[in-house]
């Protein structure tokens, strides 16, 4: 049963167009990769649906088969012909493990370079960095560690895995070799974190080639 008004479900693409556009603009959605979703209304219970990214689609592009409204179990409350972004599993885990707002999907080289890098410590360690405050961690030199999980093939194996490496106070989670998952509480705000976590990709991949 869907709990939201046509105007939020209008609501809630335009803001997804917005925040696509943006994206596509800095090149973060190589190859159709990437996928984007915001929440419509608040979630009951167990109960939420969200706006998302259809599957396969070029990013870079504003069609008008560019989103569905899918549930709390990733499956269409639609009669679509579209189909949910493949990895709709990992944003229904996002959301049900933070109660978020919305859930930002890019693969870029630097996301996929320190994953990589540091892939095996399973972490990625980011030293008094000022950006970090945009995650809303305002102590001095403040030292952070971004969660990477190993990438699978199947979806739903990276999908059980998501609620017990989160890291409370990071907005984010790295697939090894694959991309970020950021979300935050509305569009605006996951931007903002998404925004950050590749500066910092790209500062901390930058540092441990100055320390060689
Ligand atoms: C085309 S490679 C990227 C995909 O395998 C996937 O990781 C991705 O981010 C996009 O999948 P999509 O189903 O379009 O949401
Ligand atoms: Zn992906």
């Amino acid at each position: 049963m869907t709990s939201y008004s046509l105007e939020q479900r209008q609501a809630a693409f335009e803001e997804l167009r917005e925040v696509k556009a943006e994206f596509a603009a800095k090149g973060w959605f190589p190859g159709t990769s990437g996928n984007l979703s915001v929440r419509i209304g608040d979630i009951r219970g167990e109960e939420f649906q969200f706006a998302i990214t259809s599957s396969g689609k070029d990013k870079s592009k504003q069609t008008p088969e560019d989103f569905l409204v899918v549930d709390a179990a990733g499956q269409s409350v639609e009669t679509t012909k579209l189909k949910p972004s493949a990895e709709t599993l990992i944003h229904c885990e996002i959301y049900k493990a933070t109660g978020c707002g919305a859930v930002f999907h890019v693969h870029t080289v630097f996301n996929n370079l320190v994953s990589e890098w540091f892939g095996d410590k399973g972490q990625i360690p980011v030293e008094g960095v000022e950006l970090i405050k945009a995650f809303n961690i305002w102590e001095e030199e403040a030292i952070i560690h971004i969660p990477v999980l190993p990438n699978y093939a199947h979806i739903p194996r990276i999908a059980e895995q998501v609620a017990g490496a989160l890291v409370p106070r990071i907005p984010g989670i790295v697939l090894r070799k694959h991309g970020i998952y950021a979300w935050g509480a509305n569009s605006f705000e996951a931007k903002r974190h998404l925004e950050a976590f590749e500066f910092l990709f790209e500062y901390v991949y930058r540092m441990e080639l100055l320390k060689k």
